[in-house]
Order: structure tokens, then sequence, then C-alpha cells
């Protein structure tokens, strides 16, 4: 399953965009008990046992089918940076939820077809998440906005709780995503707790503006990307947490290029013209891993081994 970065700057908590990084994961209902390698990314740091994020979404997933199996082999190789804001726990947690509905269909227990498979990976998924920007790209690729259905979109009509939603739209062809990736990792859950509880009505009416122009900048004029992606909703609130993400995206954009936080940070994502992908290594400067990342044209994929 791909990378992918959420916000794009005003699109907070629903959009994101998939990109070319992916995750591999393997996963078979086998002997007793639970047994995990992991190669690459949280190698020896994330927990080879049944605490492992992918195999407790897969067992939680088997079990709600009714499916109990002994026990559960994983083999992940990994290749997204964790806790940088390139989306990793979504990424996990989708390809559990794959990999179970896989598992499923091969063993009969479930007969569904791939949109009913889609739908229920992106419901799930969010749920685990707290919310859907990562989740959507990672389930389907692309640019994605994504929404939960409430009861107050259709009042008076019985709504449905807990549904997700998403639209891909499709990227123009001049738009790069590159992304500079430190060293230091930070919890999502850290950068949540950094975002005040309201807004003034100023900002968010600002930000919701710029949204909507994003929308037709990255699939229509690019050349309104550095405007489009100014937001006042979370990424100041939380550059006390990545300082040295802030002076970056600080100076890529005085040099002209998009750039904003991805996800819940600390990586920086450039929405770069094609003609200007190069220039942004050198202005990230030591200390950052520069990738030139093509945008990922579908999501997870999954399919049965013999
Ligand atoms: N492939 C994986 N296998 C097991 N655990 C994982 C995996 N990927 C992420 N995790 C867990 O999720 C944590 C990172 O999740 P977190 O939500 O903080 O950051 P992120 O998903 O990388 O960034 P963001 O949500 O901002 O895009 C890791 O520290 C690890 O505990
Ligand atoms: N919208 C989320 C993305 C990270 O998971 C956030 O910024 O907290």
């Amino acid at each position: 399953m791909p990378a992918t970065s959420a916000n794009l700057g005003p699109g907070f908590d629903s959009f994101g965009l998939a990109l070319e990084l992916r995750d591999v994961v393997q996963a078979r209902t086998g002997a007793e008990g639970t047994r995990i390698e992991v190669h690459g990314e949280g190698a020896g740091k994330v927990p080879a046992d049944a605490r492992h994020l992918v195999a407790r979404v897969v067992r939680e997933e088997l079990a709600a089918a009714g499916f109990s199996a002994p026990g559960l082999e994983l083999v992940c190789r990994n290749v997204i940076p964790h806790g940088r804001g390139l989306g990793s726990s979504a990424s996990a947690i989708v390809a559990g939820l794959a990999a179970a509905r896989a598992l499923l269909t091969a063993a009969g227990v479930v007969d569904e077809d791939d949109a009913q498979t889609r739908d229920r990976v992106l419901r799930e998924a969010t749920r685990w998440e707290g919310h859907p920007d990562n989740a959507a790209p990672a389930v389907v690729g692309g640019f994605t906005i994504a929404w939960s259905a409430h009861d107050d979109a259709h009042p008076g009509r019985p709504g449905h709780p807990g549904a997700v939603h998403a639209v891909r739209l499709g990227v123009h062809p001049d738009v790069r995503a590159v992304v500079c990736v430190p060293d230091t990792e930070l919890a999502t859950s850290r950068a949540r707790a950094l975002l005040p509880a309201t807004v003034p009505h100023a900002d968010a009416a600002l930000t919701a503006g710029r949204a909507g122009l994003l929308v037709h900048a990255l699939t229509a004029d690019p050349d309104l990307l550095l405007e489009a992606t100014v937001e006042r909703l979370h990424q100041a609130q939380r550059a006390p947490a990545m300082p040295d993400t802030a002076q970056l995206l600080d100076r890529l954009r005085r040099s002209g290029l998009a750039a904003v936080v991805s996800g819940a940070g600390p990586s920086a994502l450039v929405l770069a013209p094609a003609a200007r992908a190069a220039e942004v290594a050198g202005l990230a400067g030591p200390g950052w891993r520069v990738l030139d990342l093509p945008i990922a044209t579908d999501g997870v994929r999954a399919r049965v081994l013999d």
C-alpha cells in the first residue's frame, strides 16, 4: 500500500494524496500464535508479536466476521518512514484490513465485490485512525477528498452513522510531490494535542476558501498552488513541535514553492511544478531526506498467493 500525505495545507482531516512509496505485507493464517517478520522501517522498533498494528487489525477483522484462525504469520517489508507525516499508521491499518478481507474471501467466509471491500476498508480504517484523510488515498489512490456521513447532512432523513466517503480527483500532470523527511519523529497524537478547540471565524473562512481553491489548483491550474496552500488551522499551532519544519516551509515558500506540513508532520510536502522539483533538495539542505515521489494512481493492492 502507498504512503500518503494528508491535509495538503487547508484540507485538514479531509484532503490526501497517495504517494508511490509502498510497504508490502504478506499475511497467512497458520499455526498457533502470532509470528511477525519486519524488514526495513520499524524493524526492531515496532512490536513483533500480537501487539503489532497490522496483526491487531487482521485479528479484529477476522474475528468480526466470525472467523477464528489459530495463528497468524506476517512478513512486512516497510519503506514508509514511521511518525513522519507520511501516513505509515494508516497504511499499516489499510494493509491489515485488505489482507483480512482477502483471507476471508479465500476461505469462503465472505463474498463481496471490490466496491464493497473498498467501502468497508475505508470505513474501518477511518474508525482505527479517527480521521479519513490518510485512509482514503491509501485505499483508492490519487488526490482524495474524504468525509464522514452525518445525520445533519440530511435533516429529517435517517442517516448512515459511520459511513465514510471519498472522491478521487485527477492531479494536473505538471504537479510533482516532493517530500522532505527529517530524522526526527512526531507522533500524530502529540501533534493533535497542540490544536486549539476553537478557531476564529476569519481563520476558518480563509482556510475554507483556500481549500476550494486548492482543488482547482491541483487539478487544473498549478500556478495557483502557492496561494491555495495557505491555511490557518493547524501548521502555525503545531510549529513549536517541529521548528525545523517551520523554518524549511518558510524557506521553500519564500522561493515560491507550495510547501506544506505533510500530515501531522514533521515532513514537508512540496507540490512543485515539474521544472522546479529538483530545486527542493538544495533549498532543504543537510538533515533532510528529499524524495521526489510519483503520485500513486491506485491505492492498496491485495491478491491471494497460492
Ligand atoms: N508498518 C507498520 N507496522 C507496525 N506499526 C506501524 C507501522 N506503521 C506505523 N506503525 C505504528 O504507528 C506509529 C506512527 O503513527 P503516527 O500516526 O504517529 O504517524 P504516521 O502515520 O507515520 O504519520 P501521519 O499520520 O502524520 O501521516 C508508529 O510509531 C508505529 O507504532
Ligand atoms: N489530519 C491529520 C493527519 C495525520 O494523521 C492530522 O493532521 O492530525
